[in-house]
């Protein structure tokens, strides 16, 4: 697997999320938002968590008019894997390629702590390692992770099983307490909490190791 993960002035997971890549055994470019193109033959976009251009406008909105936009969505167009973790995406929703918006937290506080989220589906390339079901510990590490979506929107998030995880106790707000969202090819997965937080027995838990390994079984049998 061929990962390019995209750093903007502001990214702070960028270097996290590269680690878990590789260490799942992906191939990992790392690329500045300034570049107009990705590497060849890339098969994951990886957007980071972080603060790009400091949060201003909302969060992510700069960052979705980077150089680098255009060909993350032309990825996306032709059937590319793409994964936004925590402000990514907060910029894969800004770059329209996943529906709905990250509001601020409804305690309007900034959370930064373990959560336990709910597997809601397996049929996914990022879930797929997981049994349905499944409740992992995953770290969250945000202001605005409140998700929300018109009503015709999460009946299509529902009736399309495009629900990869909630929250098991409600932390922000979120509709149906949502922490990751899938497209409609299932092929752009973006979620608040930081799997690459938990990918490594150093960081206190394993359980975020399974989205990376599962993206690995995808793409070796493709
Ligand atoms: N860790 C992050 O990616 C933070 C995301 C975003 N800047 C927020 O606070 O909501």
């Amino acid at each position: 697997m061929k990962a390019a993960v995209i750093t903007f002035p502001g990214s702070n997971c960028d270097r996290d999320l590269a680690v878990a890549l590789t260490r799942a055994g992906a191939e990992v470019t790392r690329v500045w938002h300034k570049d107009e193109a990705l590497p060849a033959g890339t098969d994951l976009v990886a957007v980071p968590g972080g603060f790009s251009f400091g949060d201003y406008l909302r969060c992510g909105a700069i960052a979705a008019h980077s150089p680098v936009a255009a060909a993350i969505r032309t990825h996306a167009a032709g059937g590319g894997y793409v994964l936004g973790i925590c402000n990514g995406f907060q910029v894969l929703t800004e770059l329209g390629l996943l529906p709905g918006a990250l509001m601020r937290n409804a305690g309007l506080k900034f959370i930064c702590r373990e959560a336990v989220l709910r597997v809601e589906t397996v049929a996914s390339p990022f879930t797929r390692a997981y049994a349905p079901g499944q409740e992992i510990r995953i770290p969250v590490a945000h202001h605005d992770g409140n998700y929300q979506i018109d009503p015709e929107g999460l009946a299509a998030l529902k009736d399309q099983d495009r629900i990869a995880f909630t929250y098991a106790l409600g932390i922000n707000g979120s509709v149906r307490d949502i922490a990751g969202v899938l497209s409609e090819n299932r092929r752009v997965l973006g979620m608040m909490p930081h799997p690459e937080r938990a990918a490594d027995a150093a960081h206190g838990g394993t359980a975020g190791a399974g989205l990376f390994q599962s993206l690995m079984q995808e793409l070796v049998s493709a």
